[in-house]
């Protein structure tokens, strides 16, 4: 019937199908026989009619070779036809076919290869054959935008048609790796392992996808990297939901934090309209931050984030802190570029590849000191305004105690600088020689 048909090819487009329209005009495909005289039609969003699909109308005969040629044409359903015979040639095209559950009927013709007509027609009726049709086809032409990650993207990962983005977890499969080259990318911004966009799937999905630079690890030790990052599971971590690795692109797809980092709310949009961010919420976020990286240090000694700092630690929009961006730092060379993780990394790494847990801690100490001052700990070498966080609050706090260290827009709130002043109990905090950094827990 037309309305199981239609919920098949809702199943069958996952997410992709704008709106379908059944009309009454007549099929004219040669050799094919329909018997209801119904012609589907599927708009893609941005694309145009893109192919009329023969969904429960009872079609006997071939398939219509012109199917197959379609630009940009994704899926084709077949479903409750009663086709027979070949696949079309040009089926060559295709990279690959999916849920062929009528393989009697339906027979894949290799070049050259005869055709058996005889064993299609006697098997039963096609139930849900489903061809897919990823690569060029789909990311062509009117199928691109050009703020897309696929202008972004190399063209070897586009037309890559045996590679696909590995997901972890059990989260079902919800789009490949065509959708996130078609999806309309933004740019987050760029940091030490590649840069980072926003990535708006055409059915509405939002990732955040890191396209990593300087990758030097080969293919099977970045897949075991990126498995144990992914088994990573705490509600104060970003989940990586995916990847995917070609030798030209190495791209990482996580969860789309929406309200950016604790760094863009410390120190971006300092002016007029500027929502400070209170002592509770800082606290609150220090707490859900060493959490996330407690978990990840619990899953063993040589377990470290490595890049502890107030980019990495993103934000849920109700203030939650998710740590981001572990366990990357080994994939990249020996040589790491200075930059303003130095900053927040403990005087006795030397090599960005090798973080310990208790370097993690000094790191996650340099945080707070920033959750504090709302001072960036930027390294002043690299840039003027930067200032080494713990030797300027020492500097300040050197002879007496004084509120002159903390964030201005901390002090604004009458109970706060007693609430700071009051606990010392910060048993985590193993940097050493820092006077009177207090802070007290959330209870
Ligand atoms: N999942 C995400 N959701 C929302 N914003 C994100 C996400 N991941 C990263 N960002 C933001 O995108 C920007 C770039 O992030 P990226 O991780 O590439 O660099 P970074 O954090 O500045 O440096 P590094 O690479 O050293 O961690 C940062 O402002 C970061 O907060």
């Amino acid at each position: 019937s037309d309305r199981e048909a239609m919920v098949a090819l809702r199943e069958n487009v996952r997410g992709r199908l704008l709106y379908w329209n059944i009309s009454s005009n007549p099929c004219n495909w040669t050799g094919v026989t329909c018997s209801s005289n119904r012609v589907v039609e599927l708009r893609l969003p941005g694309m145009g009619l893109l192919g009329q699909l023969p969904v429960g109308n009872r079609f006997s005969g071939e398939i219509p070779a012109v199917l197959f040629t379609l630009k940009n044409l994704i899926r084709l359903n077949l479903a409750n036809n009663n086709f027979s015979g070949p696949i079309p040639d040009s089926v060559s095209n295709l990279t690959r076919l999916v849920e062929w559950f009528d393989s009697k009927r339906l027979i894949k013709r290799k070049s050259g290869e005869k055709v058996d007509e005889t064993r299609g027609r006697d098997a039963a009726p096609a139930q849900q054959p489903v061809v897919e049709i990823p690569g060029d086809n789909a990311a062509g032409e009117s199928g691109s935008r050009s703020s897309g990650l696929s202008g972004v993207v190399k063209k070897e990962a586009k037309s890559s048609g045996v590679k696909n983005l590995v997901f972890f977890g059990k989260v079902s499969r919800v789009f490949d790796l065509e959708d996130l080259l078609r999806a309309s990318a933004e740019v987050l911004g760029k940091g030490t392992f590649g840069t980072t966009y926003k990535a708006t799937l055409e059915m509405g999905v939002v990732v955040a996808v890191k396209r990593l630079k300087d990758v030097t690890v080969s293919e099977k030790e970045f897949k075991e990297k990126m498995d144990v990052v992914g088994a990573m599971e705490h509600q104060n971590l970003v989940p990586l939901r995916g990847y995917y690795f070609s030798a030209d692109e190495k791209l990482l797809v996580y969860d789309y934090m929406p309200m950016g980092s604790l760094s863009s709310l410390l120190h971006g949009n300092r002016g007029a309209g500027r929502t400070p961010l209170n002592w509770d919420t800082r606290s609150g976020v220090a707490l859900g931050a060493a959490r996330g990286i407690a978990y990840l240090h619990s899953k063993g000694p040589e377990i470290s984030h490595g890049n502890v700092k107030s980019s990495n630690i993103l934000l849920t929009t109700l203030y939650e802190a998710r740590v981001s961006d572990f366990g990357l730092a080994q994939l990249a060379g020996p040589t790491s570029t200075p930059n303003r993780v130095d900053g927040y990394r403990a005087p006795e790494v030397t090599d960005a590849r090798k973080v310990s847990q208790k370097a993690d801690v000094y790191s996650f100490g340099i945080l707070l000191l920033e959750l504090l001052t709302g001072k960036a700990p930027t390294h002043a070498l690299l840039n003027e305004e930067g200032i080494d966080l713990p030797r300027w609050v020492q500097s300040i706090v050197r002879e007496d105690w004084t509120a002159e260290v903390f964030d201005l827009e901390l002090l604004r709130y009458q109970t706060v600088e007693e609430d700071m002043s009051n606990s010392y109990s910060l048993p985590l905090i193993a940097l050493s020689n820092i006077p009177k950094i207090v802070l007290r827990w959330p209870r």
